[in-house]
């Protein structure tokens, strides 16, 4: 069932209750945010009021209700689940048509860090410094997918860059949550690895009540994570 206790910022509705959505619903819960909306698989939808901003952290399956929500109540849309198909791709941007929608691929910060200090490595690796680039990432056993999100999101942004494709994506399934991202650029006798490393649930938890404070008072547009922390960082680079 959803809670109702008084808090600032905006009334969040969280659908998928595993282990991004019950986190973000801790972190409602020790900052005092309303939650007046929650789904989940066996316990279906359940609202004590339309909330400000919906929060999508479940799978797949779920994509077609929570658009349905989304353009029906005109909620903006902070989208967490990382392995939609193209057409489900194609469908949130038309929502973003209506409303504000966040695609966030990877909600920490220091993603966000990691994405930058990969385009500034590319541009200074050209010519007689180019490298051999690699991605890998390790999450826990039982991750639903693989290659990670943001793996594939850090390919794009190397290969989008460099002009040149990352040499190889490895994906793990070991070790403690949460998840582990890490970029091995390789010359002659030397290599460099930038590595972000998130081990604790309330990480992502806290990013997606950034991306809904962002989202509120958005127009509607599909932006990604970047967008919200180039504003909270006071940048504007994309
Ligand atoms: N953007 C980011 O930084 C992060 C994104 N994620 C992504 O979020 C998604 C969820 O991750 P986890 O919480 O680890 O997965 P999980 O498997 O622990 O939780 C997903 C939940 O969604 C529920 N669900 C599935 N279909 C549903 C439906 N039709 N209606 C309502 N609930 C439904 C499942 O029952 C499950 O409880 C994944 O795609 C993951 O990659 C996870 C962590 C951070
Ligand atoms: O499932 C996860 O755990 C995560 N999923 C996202 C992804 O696929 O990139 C973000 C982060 O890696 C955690």
């Amino acid at each position: 069932m959803p809670d109702a206790p008084e808090g600032d910022g905006p009334t969040i509705g969280i659908v998928g209750l595993g282990r991004l959505g019950s986190a973000l619903r801790s972190a409602c819960r020790s900052d005092g945010r309303r939650v007046t909306l929650t789904a989940s698989r066996r316990g279906g939808w359940s609202a004590a009021a339309v909330p400000e901003v919906l929060v999508d952290a479940s799978g797949p399956e779920a994509h077609a209700d929570v658009l349905d929500y989304c353009a029906g109540h005109r909620v903006p849309l902070v989208a967490c689940v990382s392995n939609l198909t193209e057409p489900q791709w194609k469908a949130l941007a038309e929502l973003a048509e209506v409303v504000p929608v966040v695609r966030a691929t990877n909600l920490s910060f220091a993603h966000y860090l990691q994405v930058r200090i990969a385009e500034f490595t590319a541009a200074l690796t050209t010519g007689r410094f180019e490298t051999t680039t690699t991605v890998r990432e390790r999450h826990p056993l039982g991750k639903a997918h693989r290659p990670s999100g943001s793996a594939l999101a850090l390919a794009d942004t190397w290969a989008a860059a460099s002009g040149r494709a990352v040499a190889d994506i490895a994906d793990e399934r070991a070790g403690l949550p949460v998840s582990e991202h890490e970029l091995t650029h390789t010359w002659g006798g030397e290599s460099l690895h930038v590595r972000h490393h998130v081990a604790d649930w309330a990480v992502p938890a806290r990013g997606a009540l950034a991306a809904a404070d962002w989202a509120r008072t958005a127009a509607p547009g599909l932006v990604t994570m970047r967008t919200v922390y180039d504003d909270l960082t006071g940048r504007t680079t994309t």
